[in-house]
């Protein structure tokens, strides 16, 4: 996505003379910290918002940009960037400022109470409060380790679908049972413009981390001959000439299949990696960050936590608990910014002021 053509995206800093002062920062411009700019929004606090990547949406770009999402209250479905476009307009009247594609790398709190923060661009910030939004960390997909395989990477070994038309009319070996190797392998089989010569599902089990539907309809599939799944794991490879030809699939009895291919697909997740955050003096457990429930605050007061990285007792990981968070961490953080000000739960939507910065009449009620 480019910023240039997203007006909700109103700039692009990228280095700065000094620091800039601020209210609010987020880390991660994943589904989660793009709404937690609208809940600062209604309590008037103006964000910064930061991210590795050079786009905004986190995992719901990418990793599944075009899979609907079923489980957003009052939107029967969408997909994942019609997900991140309407966040972004539902933003766009607060004005957060982007900072995209680069990492936070530190954070040091001062004696003034604020703390500092700068990323791997050099930007540099005096912040009053921090929202770390970064959801699974770093986005790198775990490698699928056979020797010499990785020369394929990008040419015939993919860990990620950027356009799927390239796997169109090919025939495809698909690895791993979560979501993503469900999704595309049901994307490819079936009927669509996507539509593969063959598919072939390689799991090390007959279990699946996958929604239980798209095992379901890839069984099948399978009954139906459309398509054929293999319990087993990638042992080996054949090429000539500089092309990957075939993988060595080893079952649990230890016999080994040679199964041709154009294409190797491989989902195995993404290696939570929570980088540099782990170095900021926040309590981590299962390399997550440990919050309230109830403000979703960190050990270090005045940095919060929201959406996939932390952790809770009863923490679900869905886009609908990350925004439940976000509303009550933009409570929690008032009383930071506006320390004189007693702000109430229902201050924010009757607002004449809000009504203003959102272009829309003040209601009346009788
Ligand atoms: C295949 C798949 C399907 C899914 N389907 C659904 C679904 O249907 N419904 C549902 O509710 N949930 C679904 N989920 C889960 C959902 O995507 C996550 O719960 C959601 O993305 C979490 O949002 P987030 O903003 O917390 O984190 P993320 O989306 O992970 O975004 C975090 C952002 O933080 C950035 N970041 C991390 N560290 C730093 C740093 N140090 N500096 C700067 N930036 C940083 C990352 O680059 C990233 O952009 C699905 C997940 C997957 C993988």
């Amino acid at each position: 996505m480019d910023p240039q053509i997203n007006p909700a995206i109103t700039a692009t800093a990228n280095s700065h003379d000094g620091p800039i002062e601020t209210d609010a920062v987020i880390v991660g411009a994943g589904p989660v910290g793009l709404f937690q700019v609208f809940e600062l929004g209604l309590l008037e606090i103006k964000a910064h918002i930061i991210d590795s990547l050079a786009y905004p949406g986190g995992q719901c770009i990418e990793l599944y940009p075009d899979k609907p999402i079923y489980d957003i209250p009052a939107v029967p479905v969408c997909t994942g960037k019609e997900l991140t476009d309407n966040l972004l307009k539902q933003i766009e009247p607060f004005g957060a400022t982007f900072h995209l594609g680069q990492e936070v790398t530190l954070v040091n709190k001062r004696d003034d109470g604020r703390f500092d923060l700068e990323t791997s661009k050099g930007t540099r910030f005096i912040t009053k409060t921090i929202f770390i939004a970064g959801g699974v960390g770093s986005f790198q997909p775990r490698l699928l380790k056979v020797d010499g395989l990785d020369q394929f990477d990008g040419s015939q070994l993919h860990y990620r679908v950027r356009n799927p038309s390239a796997f169109a009319g090919k025939n495809l070996v698909i690895v791993g049972g979560g979501d993503s190797a469900l999704d595309w392998t049901l994307n490819f089989v079936q009927d669509g413009p996507n539509k593969a010569e063959s598919v072939i599902l390689v799991h090390r089990r007959d279990g699946f981390k996958a929604a239980p539907a798209s095992v379901a309809k890839m069984k099948e599939l399978c009954d139906a001959y459309e398509m054929q799944f293999i319990v087993g794991q990638v042992t080996g490879f054949e090429a000539t000439e500089g092309q990957l030809r075939s993988v060595k699939v080893t079952g649990g009895d230890g016999v080994t299949r040679v199964v041709p291919l154009d294409m190797l697909l491989v989902f195995f997740g993404l290696s939570p990696k929570l980088g540099p955050i782990a170095e900021w003096g926040l309590n981590i457990e299962r390399k997550q960050v440990v919050v309230d429930t109830e403000k979703f605050e960190t050990n270090v007061p005045g940095i919060f936590a929201v959406g996939d990285i932390n952790v809770y007792p009863g923490k679900k990981k869905l886009i609908l608990s990350g925004f439940h968070e976000a509303a009550l961490a933009a409570f929690g953080a008032a009383p930071y910014i506006f320390p004189e000000k007693r702000i109430h739960l229902q201050y924010t939507t009757t607002s004449p002021k809000l009504h203003k910065v959102l272009g829309v009449e003040t209601p009346v009620f009788d």
